[in-house]
Parts: C-alpha cells; sequence; structure tokens
C-alpha cells in the first residue's frame, strides 16, 4: 500500500453540486481532492437534465408550430430527429466526455482523481487501491443510477433507461415507458411530438403522483389530446423481447418497438464505505442537518440526502455545505421553499407542499384555484392555454405553504410564489400587489382571491 495522499477536503463524486464545491473551496484556497469514477459534471449534464431538455425544446415548437396551425395560417413541420441529436451529441455532451468540466475543475486547483472512491474511515478515501486523507473531512455526492425493477424478464432485455434514450440517433415507431413521473412524462411528450406511438405504464392512479391531483387530470387530459396512450394503476408482471417488446400487466398487454424504464432512482450509497464511518449502507440515504453534515469529518449533498433530486437542490446545499466547511456561521439549509419543474407542455411548476402533505402535517388548510385557460390571457392565447394555479396556506398564519403554477410558463411563473413562501411573504401582501395585464401571473391573483382572504389573518 502506498503512502496516503494529503489534503483539506475529499469531494467523493462530482455532480452538480460537487463540482460547485469542489471549484468553490479551491478558489477558497483549500487543497482539494475530487474523484469521479465516471463524467465530471455527474447525471444533469450528459444523461439527465440538458439532453432531456434539448428533446423538449425540439419538440415543444413542433407544438407551437401545431398550435400556429391553428390560430396563424397554414404551417408545418416535418419533425427531424437528426437535430436535438447533433446538439445533444455534439454541442451538449461532446459525444459524452467531460474535457471541459475536468479542465474547469483542474484549472481551479482541484486535484481530479479518477476512479471508484471508498471511504475508509472519517476524513480517509480509498480510490483504487490509493489511500486519500482529508484533514477537514470528506463531502459525499454520489448522486444516484435508474432504478432496476424486478419484473419477470426485463433484465435480459434490451431496454432503455435515461442514459441510453440521450444517446438515440434514430427514433422507434412506437415506445413504451414503465414510469409517469418527471422523467417519463416530459419524454413521452417529446417523443410524441416526434411522431413515437408513446404507451406510458404507471403504477400510481395518476401521472405525476407528486403533484396536484388537479394537476395529473389537466397532464392526462392533454397527453390524450395528442394520442398518448397512458394506462395508471398499472403493475408490469412480465417483459418479453423478441423483435420489440411485449409487456404484459394482468389482461393488459401493450407492444412496443423500444422499452424505456423510467420508474425511479437509487442512491449511490451501498458501495461507498458508509459502514466505516458509522452509518447504515443498506439505509435509502444519507441523513443531513443544516449544515449538510453527516457525521465525524462528513458531509452529503445531492440526490442522495432525500430533499428532492434536482440539481438546484444540490447546488444549494453545495453553497450550505461550503460556508461550513469554511467555518462561516450560515446560511443553514432551508426546505420550506424548494422549486421544481417538470418541463411538460404545459410546464408543470411547484414549491413548497402539495394540499395533501400539508393536511398530513395538521396544517389549517385553506386553498385557492384559478383555471388560467379562463383568464383574460388564456381566452387571448386560445390553443394551447391550459394551465392552472393552486395555492395552498396556512389559514392560521395566513402564509401560503405551497403552490402549483402549471401554464405555458409555469416553471418560471412559480417563482414568484417561492419567493413569497421563501421570504414568508403574507398572502394578503401578495394580493395587494399589481399584477399586469393580460399575464399569466394574474390568474396568482384569482387564486388568491379564491382562498377567502378575510378568514385568514396577516
Ligand atoms: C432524465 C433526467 C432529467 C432530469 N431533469 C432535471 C431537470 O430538468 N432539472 C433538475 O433540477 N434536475 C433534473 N434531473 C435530476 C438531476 O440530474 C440530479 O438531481 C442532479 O444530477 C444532481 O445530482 P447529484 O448532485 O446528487 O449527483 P449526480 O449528478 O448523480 O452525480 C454523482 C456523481 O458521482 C459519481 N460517483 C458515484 N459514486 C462514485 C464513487 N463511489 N466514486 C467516484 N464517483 C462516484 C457519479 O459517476 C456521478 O458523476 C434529471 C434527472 C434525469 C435522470
Ligand atoms: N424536470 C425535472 O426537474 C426532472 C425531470 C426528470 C427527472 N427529474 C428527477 O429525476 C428523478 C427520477 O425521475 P423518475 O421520473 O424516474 O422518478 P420518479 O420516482 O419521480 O417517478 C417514477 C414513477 O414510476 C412509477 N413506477 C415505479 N415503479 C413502477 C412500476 N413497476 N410500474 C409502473 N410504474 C412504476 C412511480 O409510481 C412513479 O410515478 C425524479 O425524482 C426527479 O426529481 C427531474
Amino acid at each position: 500500500m502506498s503512502e496516503p495522499v494529503g489534503c483539506d477536503v475529499i469531494v467523493l463524486g462530482l455532480g452538480p453540486g460537487g463540482q460547485q464545491l469542489a471549484i468553490g473551496l479551491a478558489e477558497a484556497g483549500l487543497d482539494v481532492v475530487g474523484v469521479e469514477k465516471h463524467l465530471v459534471g455527474g447525471e444533469c449534464p450528459f444523461y439527465g437534465c440538458t439532453p432531456s431538455k434539448l428533446m423538449i425544446r425540439a419538440s415543444t415548437l413542433i407544438g407551437h408550430v401545431r398550435l400556429a396551425d391553428q390560430l396563424s395560417g397554414d404551417a408545418s413541420v416535418v419533425p427531424d430527429w437528426s437535430r436535438p441529436a447533433k446538439r445533444i451529441t455534439e454541442e451538449a455532451t461532446k459525444g459524452w466526455t467531460d474535457d471541459a468540466n475536468a479542465r474547469a475543475v483542474q484549472d481551479a486547483g482541484v486535484r481530479l482523481v479518477r476512479g471508484h472512491g471508498r471511504l475508509t474511515s472519517p476524513g480517509c478515501v480509498d480510490v483504487d487501491g490509493v489511500s486519500h486523507v482529508a484533514a477537514r473531512g470528506v463531502v459525499l455526492n454520489t448522486g444516484t443510477e435508474p432504478l432496476v425493477l424486478p419484473i419477470d424478464g426485463l433484465e435480459d432485455t434490451p431496454y432503455w433507461t435515461n442514459r441510453d434514450v440521450v444517446k438515440a440517433k434514430e427514433l422507434p415507431t412506437s415506445l413504451a415507458i414503465i414510469g409517469g413521473g418527471p422523467i417519463g412524462c416530459e419524454l413521452a411528450q417529446a417523443f410524441s411530438r416526434f411522431g413515437v406511438d408513446v404507451t406510458v405504464l404507471e403504477a400510481a392512479d395518476r401521472l405525476l403522483a407528486v403533484e396536484e391531483p388537479e394537476t395529473s387530470r389537466l397532464l392526462s387530459r392533454v397527453f390524450e389530446d395528442e394520442g398518448i396512450t397512458v394506462h395508471v394503476g398499472v403493475e408490469v408482471d412480465r417483459v418479453e423481447h423478441t423483435d420489440g417488446f411485449t409487456l404484459t400487466a394482468g389482461d393488459l398487454r401493450v407492444e412496443a418497438e423500444r422499452l424505456l424504464v423510467a420508474a425511479g432512482r437509487s442512491n449511490n450509497v451501498r458501495d461507498v464505505g458508509l459502514e466505516n464511518v458509522g452509518l447504515d449502507p443498506s439505509a435509502p440515504g444519507v441523513e443531513t442537518d443544516e449544515r449538510m453534515r453527516a457525521g465525524e469529518k462528513l458531509w452529503a449533498i445531492g440526490d442522495i440526502t432525500g430533499h428532492g433530486r434536482f440539481t438546484h437542490v444540490s447546488s444549494y446545499q453545495a453553497e450550505v455545505a461550503m460556508a461550513d466547511i469554511l467555518g462561516e456561521d450560515g446560511p443553514l439549509a432551508d426546505y420550506r421553499a424548494v422549486s421544481r419543474v417538470t418541463f411538460t407542455d404545459p410546464e408543470v411548476g411547484s414549491v413548497g407542499l402539495s394540499e395533501e402533505q400539508a393536511r398530513e402535517q395538521g396544517i389549517d388548510v385553506s386553498t385557492g384555484f384559478a383555471d388560467i385557460s379562463d383568464s383574460a390571457r388564456g381566452w387571448l392565447d386560445g390553443a394551447g392555454n391550459s394551465g392552472h394555479i393552486k395555492l395552498v396556506a396556512d389559514a392560521a398564519s395566513g402564509l401560503l405553504v405551497g403552490a402549483t403554477a402549471v401554464g405555458p410558463t409555469g416553471g418560471d411563473l412559480v417563482s414568484m410564489l417561492a419567493l413569497a413562501i421563501h421570504g414568508r411573504v403574507p398572502a394578503r401582501t401578495v394580493r395587494r400587489m399589481h399584477f399586469a395585464f393580460p399575464t399569466y401571473h394574474g390568474s396568482v391573483m384569482t387564486a388568491l382571491d379564491d382562498l377567502g382572504l378575510d378568514a385568514t389573518s396577516g
């Protein structure tokens, strides 16, 4: 065994948060080792957010051309998958190479170590036989893998996960998707708009089951109008592959040329040596406190912490961990106003608690709802105006605790509601602001009125 290599901090796994943190700590003058076994930058730029959003940008334009056909004059588009595929391969992922990210990390002064890292004791990480010792400690940012489903016959088939689908050079004629969560819904619509015959099979009783029921209903209606077949409440029992895929779920039989499994993620926590630092490697994730501390000389950030599997959460936590490692007094992590956006068309933006979650927490819930298609802007826009605002307030305090904004700009519209929750701005105060006419955010005013502000204080 060679002599241990010393440093101040080891960042184990360089996803979005880990990369940001490693660079930040090195720029602050610390001696940082960054350990990465695959691509510096992690899932988001190579297999997640970026490639999927490039597909969605291309497919949304197809959707807009179809709206123009109804509202503006004859318009048509001949979908050509090679264009988003080229942007993904050449511009976004550079053929799934990470030279630019690796250079950014190294230019900041981080020592990049390629290989599989494992904690061996507090502050110590073994990377393929070489021991690294960090005086201040280790930050875990090991992220996730696609969940492997124990469905009879599935394992031996050439099914796609997100890591394969982003590399598709040609489209199948038909695609079955197991999972109607954010990945399943975003990609179902993107592929469908490119002409693929898409069927979604979801085990829960609705699409996007973590969102408000009204949102799931709206998205199901949009999917149905666009010709996407959705089966909810189905458990696939068997998958067979010959020329194409055959899925059976009870009496239901679905045939498709390709199969995408988008049924969730599993955290990369089982093979990182958690048992050597007093933590349980069979736990679903790594628990952290408000400074992202997870144990002796140990911090954890990103998907493995269980506070929302989003790039912005990973980056937010990187800032919190960085302050703590540098001995600064905060900021402390606060998850009241975590927002998320599913980039379907309409976009689904939400923040904080759903109505059901708020009730489960014993909050005296008041809700307000506004249908965007009934608003002045919705009427003006006509086709493509589906959407709604749903507000969840604590009637006792008059504060919003959750909100959903579905619509053409739902992902951006939700930001004003996130600000209200984050800044604890009373719903009454939000109601008294000026709402520009005619905008989608004007529907927030209608939803605030529907909350029954007279019944709330604040
Ligand atoms: C299809 C898809 C679309 C998505 N779209 C969005 C979106 O639009 N917006 C959004 O906010 N989020 C989106 N996400 C989620 C987002 O990708 C993740 O939340 C984000 O990547 C943050 O993850 P992370 O920081 O935990 O680490 P990850 O990105 O998972 O990276 C972890 C890194 O650690 C490395 N690693 C793991 N174990 C070891 C080890 N033992 N030794 C060395 N290295 C190791 C891995 O190779 C990887 O590079 C999407 C995800 C998917 C799959
Ligand atoms: N726009 C975004 O921010 C964005 C986009 C895509 C993914 N993501 C992140 O990536 C993560 C993974 O996304 P995802 O959609 O794979 O996961 P998910 O866990 O959010 O959804 C998976 C869905 O698959 C269903 N499912 C599970 N097992 C099933 C089975 N056997 N048969 C049928 N359905 C089954 C679940 O009920 C669930 O609805 C998410 O947690 C999300 O945070 C974010």
